[in-house]
């Protein structure tokens, strides 16, 4: 009966201390959300910065395709060329981006059809061709839904001091009309947010495949792009082999500002499950630390914890700690906004629950059904991170 109880209070210490190092960590992701995003860099001798070949692999077209390409021909860049991946050569992103290179002719920009076979990821595919005809040793690669500030390149090209191989940006959302793209902002916003920044500042690798500027040359030294081409999470890999190589892989001070203009909440979560099962390929301890960082959870084992050694009402502890949590969400988020949130109270305390509980079930999700279906084509992971495609039979 003692040793029970002896148990029953050590787990319940132990579960204190996980509730302890939650908030150290909240609080460390906030100050350094602070002190890392939004600088400015008014000393910067623009013309000075190396040229930039920037990756655009593209499929399919969405009603903001236009609108985000566009913000790659207004850079303010003294010398970059943009290097446009089309998959399909009937691709109906084609004309989009041919109508920008006629209305932009002094920007120096390349069409590239149909990619090339070098292993099974598709992006890495379609981006193959492109990839070898870039001409600086910054490459870049950035995904079809990111738009561009004037000032984002200037910020990353600042970033790749003589330590740093590979500059990445913190996924974000931008601003667009529904309840499914608050969702989406919540999502970025509050516990992937808090967990990228401190993945940064303990130099974990975390770094997102949509917005990245990398030293070719090392990335050459590594296989070139299609040795990345076996794995789906490609980026992890292409960060790995910088950090091999004694190189540091950055999150710069500007955010990826995601604005497809495809989504849905059905959408938003497909593509969060399918990141979920790469995590937890890729870094196996995330099977059990992502959901020992969620605030319901956390919260609740704590609760028990409480009450089992000082008698405190579970129910109180429960209420108190996720209107902190809620509390320091709130916080980060009108920081990463660098503003006003632009919903109201009511919608972020909505979209916070819905967040927090479709989270738990969409990691749930991720372990039932580890298939994974990216643009219409199915995967199946191996251990390692090796990816193997699966194909269906048609039947007619
Ligand atoms: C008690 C501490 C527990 C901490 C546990 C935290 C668990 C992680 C929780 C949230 C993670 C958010 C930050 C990581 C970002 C990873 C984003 C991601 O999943 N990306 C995958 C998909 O990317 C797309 O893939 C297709 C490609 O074409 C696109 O271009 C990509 O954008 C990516 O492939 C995943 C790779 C594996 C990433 C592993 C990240 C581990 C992070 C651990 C963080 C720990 C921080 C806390 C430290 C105390
Ligand atoms: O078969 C594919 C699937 C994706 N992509 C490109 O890969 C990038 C990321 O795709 P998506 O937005 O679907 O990935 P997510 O961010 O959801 O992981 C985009 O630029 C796509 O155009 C590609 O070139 N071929």
């Amino acid at each position: 009966m003692e040793s029970l109880e002896l148990t029953l209070l050590g787990l319940a210490i132990l579960l204190m201390i996980v509730w302890c190092v939650n908030w150290c960590m909240h609080l460390s992701a906030l100050i350094y959300g602070k002190w890392r995003l939004h600088r400015q860099h008014p000393d910067v001798v623009v013309e000075e910065l190396p040229g930039i070949s920037i990756l655009k692999p593209l499929v399919g077209i969405d009603p903001n395709l236009f609108e985000n390409l566009e913000t790659f021909f207004n850079m303010k860049y003294p010398a970059y060329e943009l290097l446009f991946c089309i998959q399909d050569e009937f691709d109906a992103s084609r004309m989009i981006v041919q109508s920008l290179m006629d209305k932009y002719p002094a920007v120096d920009a390349k069409m590239f059809l149909g990619g090339k076979n070098v292993g099974i990821n598709p992006k890495i595919n379609n981006m193959a061709i492109g990839y070898e005809a870039a001409k600086f040793d910054l490459v870049m690669i950035s995904d079809s839904g990111i738009k561009m500030n004037e000032d984002t390149l200037i910020d990353m090209a600042v970033h790749m001091t003589s330590k740093v191989g590979l500059v990445h940006q913190m996924p974000y959302i931008c601003t667009r009309k529904g309840f499914a793209s608050n969702l989406e902002k919540m999502y970025f916003g509050s516990q992937h947010a808090k967990c990228y920044l401190l993945a940064d500042l303990m130099r974990i690798n975390c770094a997102t495949g949509m917005s990245v500027l990398m030293r070719k040359s090392v990335l050459d030294e590594a296989g070139g792009l299609k040795a990345f081409g076996q794995y789906l999470a490609e980026d992890f890999f292409m960060a790995q082999a910088f950090l091999d190589r004694g190189w540091r892989v950055i999150c710069c001070s500007r955010l990826a500002l995601q604005n497809s203009g495809t989504y849905s909440i059905s959408h938003h979560h497909r593509r969060i499950c399918r990141w979920m099962k790469l995590r937890n390929a890729m870094v196996p301890t995330t099977v059990l630390f992502e959901p020992l960082s969620l605030c319901m959870p956390v919260g609740i084992i704590t609760a028990w914890a409480v009450n089992y050694i000082f008698d405190i009402s579970p129910l109180t502890f429960l209420l108190v700690h996720t209107l902190i949590w809620f509390l320091l969400d709130y916080t980060r988020m009108k920081h990463l906004e660098h503003g006003s949130i632009p919903f109201s109270k009511f919608d972020f305390v909505v979209c916070w629950f819905i967040n927090e509980i479709g989270y738990m079930l969409l990691l749930l999700q991720s372990h039932l059904e580890p298939a994974i279906t990216w643009r219409g084509r199915h995967f199946k992971l191996k251990w390692g991170g090796v990816v193997e495609e699966i194909y269906t039979k048609q039947t007619v």
